[in-house]
């Protein structure tokens, strides 16, 4: 189906979608020239030999796969018809069900990438209609392992669940890091050398966890033993509520994805 397949692209003047053309092209599953995308107002300022227009309809309408990459809330005006064509939607919150009728097509994927597509390392769980090919279902898993790496979901349900833990993910080690950061600078540390000791944590944890590929649990447990300096810092995080505070944001993120589809 790839090679000289027509993707277009509705929001890709955005963050997400940008990112995930930018990973189309890096991987070579589309060419510019195959490329439609469109933007709502101002100049494109990437991917000069993609064909750019401000008419949706008219991309629709040219290409074999569609991808939705605007805000839930600019969805409703969309006003885009897709018979017949695949269609994926990154779009948190606006469920199947809405997309199928919104579109009138069967053939539509809920999937949710997040920020890290930008340097090829989102995890992207999704989950199609029935009505998607064997052929179509490799295709949308090569899309999002071309933006880092995928899971294929049964239920809506868990898609709306990592909704918050998958999409919105990057948001969570970034909080950390700002009240890192921000208790180290307001003990005298330069800002600069805290940055880059959250920044290195950050990414060598992660690196650590690719290794390893082990339960985060374990390495909780490998620090406690020491009965040190780590083990000190988490049961006072601990007992401060650090477990229910995560517990309680990643409900509210479960949540919001339920109740912005109702509302979007
Ligand atoms: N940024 C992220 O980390 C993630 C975003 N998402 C979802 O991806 C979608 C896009 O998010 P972002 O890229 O962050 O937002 P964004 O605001 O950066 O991009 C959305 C783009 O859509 C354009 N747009 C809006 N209406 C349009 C129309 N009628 N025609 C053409 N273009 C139009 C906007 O001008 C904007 O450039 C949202 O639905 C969001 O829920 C999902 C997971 C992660
Ligand atoms: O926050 C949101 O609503 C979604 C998930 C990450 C970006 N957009």
């Amino acid at each position: 189906m790839s090679g000289s397949l027509k993707i277009g692209v509705i929001g890709a003047n955005g963050w997400l979608g940008g990112a995930i053309v930018q990973a189309l092209l890096d991987a070579g599953i589309v060419s510019p020239e195959h490329l439609v995308l469109s933007l709502r107002s101002g100049e494109p300022t990437r991917f000069p030999a993609a064909r750019w227009t401000r008419d949706n309809q008219d991309l629709a309408d040219s290409v074999d796969l569609l991808i939705v990459s605007v805000r839930p809330a600019d969805w409703p005006a969309l006003g885009v018809r897709a018979a017949g064509k695949l269609v994926i939607s990154v779009m948190a919150g606006i469920g199947l069900e809405r997309l199928i009728a919104g579109l009138g097509s069967e053939r539509v994927v809920r999937a949710l990438p997040n920020a890290a597509a930008e340097v090829r390392a989102s995890f992207t769980p999704w989950i199609a209609t029935p009505a998607l090919s064997a052929e179509e279902r490799r295709l949308v898993g090569r899309i999002f392992e071309a933006c880092g790496t995928s899971a294929q979901l049964e239920s809506e349900r868990e898609l709306d669940y990592l909704t918050g833990l998958a999409g919105s993910g990057p948001a969570f080690p970034a909080l950390l890091a700002t009240a890192m950061m921000r208790h180290a600078t307001a003990h005298g540390i330069d800002a600069e050398v805290a940055r880059q000791a959250v920044t290195h944590l950050l990414v060598g944890t992660g690196r650590l966890f690719e290794k390893n590929g082990d339960d985060p649990a374990n390495t909780v447990e490998v620090f406690l033993d020491y009965r040190g300096t780590t083990a000190a810092a988490i049961g006072a995080m601990r007992a401060n509520g650090f477990d229910e505070a995560v517990g309680a944001g990643l409900a509210a993120a479960f949540h919001k994805s339920i109740s912005m589809g109702l509302s979007a």
